[in-house]
């Protein structure tokens, strides 16, 4: 319990004396391989950045524990929402990462994750998070996928649909790159400094926008 009570607000700590909390969050796509690089180069553009990961089941296959273990930083999974609620009472890990975090960029966002939050489902740790965002704060959504999964109807029409049901979402673009199954060809992760880039800027803008609201 200690452990999720850490992503509670800190009572009285004024706005100045801490730095913008982005959450990152890895799901079921390759380049899941890039979270560290990823956090490097956000802390290297901001060192006062909070930093938390949510990682998806099928992300872990591509993060090895020890390797996580190495990152410095907490990284939550769908089994602490488990361990952490027992009763009525005990903290809701999806709502205290809500409440914790000024901005959300998911860094691979895989076809899955892409499907589930066009539909509205939540149905681990991440999608539950997403599902309960504030509408006044961002969302950076990176997709990544096999170049055939990307050019699926599917990949439009649910972009489309959150850009219109959810407009404080955005989406940062595949590229064309060779890709893990050795292909060559369009959904390839965008690069990771234009990823940290955006990710600090969001997170300063929730940080801003979320201290307005608290007033
Ligand atoms: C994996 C990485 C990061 C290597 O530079 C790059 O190719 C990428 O983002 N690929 C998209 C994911 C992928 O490849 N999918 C799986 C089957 S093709």
């Amino acid at each position: 319990l200690q452990r999720t009570n850490e992503h509670a607000t800190k009572e009285g700590g004024n706005s100045l004396s801490r730095g913008p909390r982005l959450l990152l969050a890895t799901t079921g796509s390759v380049a899941s391989i890039k979270l560290p690089l990823l956090i490097k180069e956000i802390r290297q553009l901001e060192p006062r950045v909070e930093l938390k990961v949510v990682s998806t089941d099928s992300s872990t296959h591509f993060l090895s524990s020890d390797e996580l273990e190495s990152l410095n930083v907490p990284v939550l999974r769908d089994k602490d929402e488990w361990d952490s609620w027992k009763r009525m009472g005990d903290p809701v890990l999806h709502i205290e990462l809500r409440n914790w975090a000024d901005a959300v960029v998911v860094a691979p966002l895989d076809a899955n994750t892409l499907a589930k939050i066009a539909n509205g489902l939540c149905d681990n740790l991440l999608t539950c998070v997403l599902r309960a965002w504030p509408a006044s704060l961002p969302v950076v959504l990176c997709p990544a996928m096999n170049t055939a999964m990307y050019q699926n109807p599917f990949t439009s029409r649910h972009t489309q649909t959150i850009k219109e049901v959810l407009p404080n979402f955005e989406f940062i673009d595949p590229v064309s790159k060779r890709l893990a199954c050795g292909d060559t060809g369009v959904g390839a992760m965008a690069p990771v400094s234009i990823i940290a880039e955006r990710a600090l800027e969001v997170a300063k803008k929730g940080m801003a926008i979320k201290e307005h609201e608290e007033g």
